[in-house]
């Protein structure tokens, strides 16, 4: 939980917001096109949405165009993008075929090197019944990955998410407690359910782990059919945003001081008063029920 002395002061981050469509040439431009301005406005670390190479909502659609890892050219023109620009590429999505009947929701941390720094499978599937008729199911047709991710940046512990993750705060708050400064939500929210909590929810996530929250979206309408929020979001440990986007494509830009973390956990230290409690169930008679493991 503590930077190691010897980190670069501060990094400058930009969120690459989508709008991603069906045709994976187009969308690994747009996400090309991203990255060559995030280079020339001084970012060190570029993170793009879910999704970042395909939104798709037809299932067949979706098979006839996923591909295995080793064999996706979106990944390997990515990496190449992250050498040649030479910073951290988070691509927060590809959907990665991991069987003939399934995909994985896999993020990828590509360094300045164009290695592969570290892989997360979403581990929450979208399977919900909106307001309107609008309905999801992702586990139809993704695995649901069963490992919480970090990777270490030259500037501190990254802990990794997507999307419907960021409902499940013990994710977040074992990330923190494994030592992540900066926990990263790449995200393709949906309008309806962004409008409602989509800043809340990644305050909330700041708040409570005193680390900095980055989360590129998709916005806007995308050719499959589907709407999404968009605000790609930047906040400090403090729950304070820092940045944010609107609706259409584009870059959110912030300069991240991780000693901001340490001031923040310093003043509240929430993280290390996490306490062990039992669950006092009402009895049959009505009773004052008590929650909490004593002092
Ligand atoms: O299916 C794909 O192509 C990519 N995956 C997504 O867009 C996923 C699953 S449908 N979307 C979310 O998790 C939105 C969560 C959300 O909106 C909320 O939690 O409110």
């Amino acid at each position: 939980m503590t930077i190691s002395s010897g980190s670069p002061a501060t990094f400058r981050v930009a969120l690459a917001q989508m709008r991603t469509g069906r045709s994976v040439a187009a969308n690994i431009d747009a996400a090309a096109a991203l990255v060559r301005e995030a280079k020339a406005a001084g970012a060190d670390y570029v993170m793009t949405p879910e999704m970042t190479s395909l939104m798709e909502d037809d299932r067949a659609r979706l098979f006839d165009t996923v591909v295995d890892e080793a064999d996706d050219s979106a990944l390997a023109d990515l990496r190449a993008l992250a050498r040649t620009f030479g910073l951290w590429l988070h691509i927060g999505s590809l959907a990665v075929k991991v069987s003939p009947e399934r995909a994985a929701n896999r993020s990828f941390v590509i360094a300045p090197t164009g290695d592969i720094a570290a892989r997360y499978d979403k581990i929450h599937m979208f399977d919900v019944d909106l307001a309107g008729g609008e309905s999801y199911r992702e586990s139809e047709s993704f695995v649901a990955g069963d490992a919480a991710v970090l990777a270490d940046l030259p500037w501190g512990r990254i802990g990794l998410s997507i999307c419907y993750d960021l409902r499940f705060p013990a994710l977040y708050r074992a990330l923190a407690e494994a030592g992540a400064s900066f926990l990263a939500v790449p995200a393709a929210f949906t309008r309806q359910t962004g409008e409602a909590h989509w800043h809340v929810l990644l305050r909330a996530r700041a708040i409570e782990t005193g680390c900095f929250v980055m989360a590129a979206a998709q916005g806007g309408h995308h050719e499959c059919g589907r709407e999404t929020f968009g605000h790609s979001l930047i906040v400090d440990p403090w729950g304070r945003i820092l940045a944010e986007g609107g609706t259409t494509p584009g870059l959110v830009i912030a300069d991240i001081d991780p000693s901001e973390v340490v001031m923040a956990r310093g003043r509240v230290p929430s993280l290390q008063h996490g306490r062990r409690f039992s669950l006092v169930e009402p009895a049959a008679e009505p009773r004052l029920h008590v929650i909490g493991g004593g002092p």
